[in-house]
């Protein structure tokens, strides 16, 4: 493997190659909150290549967080070149691409100019309480108004109230949308918009996963909704095609000229895909910004009755969509950046295993990252963060320490949620995602499951998800079957605390959460 750590280089890899003179490869991007990747796999799933760059978080306000939509494609279009050239191939050497991307994300543009008309609102965005609160305000039902068609509770996360935002505060946005001329999507729609040619044809739709995450889809008929589009006020006509996740969408041009845009789904959803949890109860959970535990429920959408989505896992081609259960997490990656960048604890996250390992134990202190609301299993917009259990006696290493218990102890909540809603005892637990570099919060999240984590060899498995839809879209690969055979594990974590400890150390954890509840006004 031959790595490249100067600045100039970004981040990137490969491995030596010889480049196919077929099209033996398929190339992934892989959108995320806070890097694009670009990683090319050969026909065993093997990655070969990898580039990626990270791009502005924009904080305008307390709770708001906004991307670049054009800094983003400009960074995906460097990235898929320095992949490309990393893996000495050339686009005719690639089958097809396939994209995934940051969920609910979203982009408003001028389909003449290709311009965005205002930062991507992003996810993570919390600037549309109030008016989540009105709708829920307006309904017996309260925040579940919507839950029974769409799996969504009325929150900030999803990206129907982003684009109420939107078209309320953007001069000209409205009246843009009715006529046809301004178009929304979320960062899948903006990106094979713009692979595709842009303002010169580009095709514009969305995935099926990405479009159940706007709130203003039925699960039922995967079609937008009429009621919704009303109770959020979206013109129909500026949204996107509803597309399965595997299937020739169109053809690149630019940087990937003539290669088939051949699979598209949201990045959790993708994990899914690329973990090759196909069966019915097969569950994975990712460790990136956010935790996103999605379990594969069939062909048929199975409601939460305690804070899980109901969403759509994926779909190929046309054959029957697959539904998922996921427990959102909303701070995990992101707090140990948080450590980092706002409190100066460590310089690197690399560091974070070796000092949290340099305590036997979190010394009491807790930390619940409820930067922006808590959500799944709670669904709470108006708790905060804490940090508690705070003694003289306590150190950096423990709160560090208590940062990563905290992954552990949030997945802890999600996966009892899972037991509950769908009678699943959790055999193990695939898991994947920058975070999972670390050996110690995986030993710390079997211990308070409690159950067996497997991290598959292949890390990359959004991306993987993504290059996998797009090479079944173009018969590269045969079908599930041969996906699932290609899955292997690289190594497994057995539960090892004590029962005793673990459930003081539970009742301690949801003592904390209480804390955090009713604190935002
Ligand atoms: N060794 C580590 N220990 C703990 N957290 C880590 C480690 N390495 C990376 N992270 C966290 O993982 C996140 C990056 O993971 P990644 O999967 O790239 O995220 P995303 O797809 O959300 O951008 C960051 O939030 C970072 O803080
Ligand atoms: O980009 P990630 O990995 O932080 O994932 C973000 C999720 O898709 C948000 O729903």
């Amino acid at each position: 493997m031959r790595h490249c750590g100067g600045a100039a280089c970004g981040t990137m890899w490969a491995v030596t190659t010889s480049a196919a003179g077929v099209a033996g490869h398929i190339a992934a991007i892989d959108q995320g909150t806070t890097s694009s990747r670009c990683i090319v796999f050969d026909a065993s799933g093997r990655p070969v290549a990898m580039a990626q760059r990270e791009h502005r978080q924009i904080f305008p306000a307390p709770g708001w967080v906004e991307h670049d939509a054009a800094e983003i494609w400009r960074g995906v279009q460097h990235v898929v070149g320095e992949a490309l050239g990393l893996a000495g191939l050339a686009p005719e050497h690639l089958a097809a691409v396939g994209i995934t991307n940051q969920r609910e994300t979203v982009v408003a543009w001028d389909r003449r100019t290709g311009q965005p008309l205002h930062n991507a609102i992003v996810w993570q965005d919390t600037r549309t309480d109030a008016a989540c609160r009105a709708l829920a305000a307006d309904s017996p039902l309260g925040a579940d108004r919507f839950r029974a068609k769409t799996g969504l509770p009325l929150a900030t996360y999803f990206s129907g109230s982003k684009m109420a935002w939107l078209l309320a505060n953007v001069d000209g946005l409205r009246a843009g949308a009715e006529a046809g001329d301004v178009i929304f999507g979320t960062m899948d729609s903006w990106l094979v918009w713009n692979l595709t040619g842009g303002p010169d044809g580009g095709v514009h739709v969305t995935d099926v996963t990405n479009a159940s995450r706007t709130q203003l889809v039925d699960l039922a008929t995967l079609a937008w909704d009429s009621e919704l589009l009303e109770a959020f006020g979206v013109p129909e006509r500026a949204l996107p095609r509803i597309v399965s996740n595997s299937e020739i969408y169109g053809t690149a041009r630019g940087v990937l000229a003539g290669v088939r845009v051949a699979g598209s789904l949201g990045d959790q959803q993708a994990a899914l895909f690329g973990q090759a949890c196909y069966v019915p109860g097969q569950a994975k959970s990712t460790y990136g910004t956010g935790t996103f535990l999605l379990m594969n429920t069939g062909e048929t959408p199975v409601p939460s009755r305690h804070g899980l989505l109901t969403t759509v896992g994926y779909q190929v081609g046309d054959t029957p969509a697959v539904y998922a259960l996921e427990g959102s997490v909303a701070v995990t990656g992101a707090l140990i950046q948080w450590l980092r960048d706002s409190l100066g604890l460590i310089r690197d996250v690399s560091e974070v295993e070796a000092l949290a390992a340099s305590v036997p134990d979190n010394g009491g202190a807790y930390i619940v990252p409820a930067f922006s609301g808590l959500f799944a299993p709670h669904w709470r917009p108006d708790a905060r963060g804490v940090i508690t259990g705070l003694t003289a006696y306590v150190t950096k290493a423990h709160l560090v320490r208590a940062a990563l218990e905290a992954t552990a102890w949030q997945t802890r909540e999600v996966v009892d949620a899972m037991r509950a809603d769908a009678g699943l005892e959790l055999t193990a637990l695939k898991v994947d995602g920058g975070m999972t570099a670390n050996a110690l919060l995986l030993q710390l999240l079997a211990d308070r499951l409690p159950a067996p984590v497997v991290r598959p060899a292949v890390s990359e498995t959004t991306a993987l998800g993504a290059a996998y839809a797009a090479g079944l879209a173009v018969g590269f690969w045969p079908g599930l079957e041969a996906l699932a055979a290609q899955w292997a594990a690289d190594a497994e974590f057995e539960p090892a605390l004590d029962d005793g400890t673990r459930e003081r150390e539970h009742g301690m954890w949801l003592k904390a959460v209480e804390r955090t509840l009713g604190w935002a006004e």
